[in-house]
């Protein structure tokens, strides 16, 4: 799943993987069902790690770390995103990511191309 960031925000237009930054004392994983719930209002498994992307922005470094999901329960609604797509791994060049999220694309075709 790919959405869009919004104007007027760092990365705006980009595309990227729902998520955000990990707070004081969680997992990851914890951090991850989190964001999903915040900006998508629904509920999720976390799986297996997919890989890391660090990529030094002009306002910081990134460093971004994917797992799979299973989302489970309200089909996803927007909240922060202003579009969202479900990808097949032959159209995940369709799109524009963020600088940070290439390498995982890259992580992604290997583990399921
Ligand atoms: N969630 C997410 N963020 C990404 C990806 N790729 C990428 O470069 N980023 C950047 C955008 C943001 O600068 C940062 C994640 O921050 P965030 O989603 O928690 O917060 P934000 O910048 O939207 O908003 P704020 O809380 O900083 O105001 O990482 C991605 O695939 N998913």
């Amino acid at each position: 799943m790919a959405a869009r960031r919004g104007p007027g925000r760092q990365m705006a237009g980009y595309w990227e993987f729902p998520g955000g930054k990990i707070e004081p004392g969680e997992t990851p994983q914890v951090a991850l069902v989190r964001e999903l719930r915040e900006e998508l209002l629904t509920d999720a498994e976390v799986g297996e790690f997919v890989g890391r992307g660090v990529f030094d922005y002009p306002f910081g470094r990134v460093i971004l770390d994917a797992y799979f999901c299973k989302l489970v329960g309200a089909e996803p609604r927007l909240t922060e995103h202003v579009e969202f797509r479900w990808l097949g791994v032959d159209e995940l060049d369709s799109i524009e990511w963020a600088p940070a999220d290439v390498p995982i694309i890259g992580q992604i075709r290997q583990i399921l191309g």
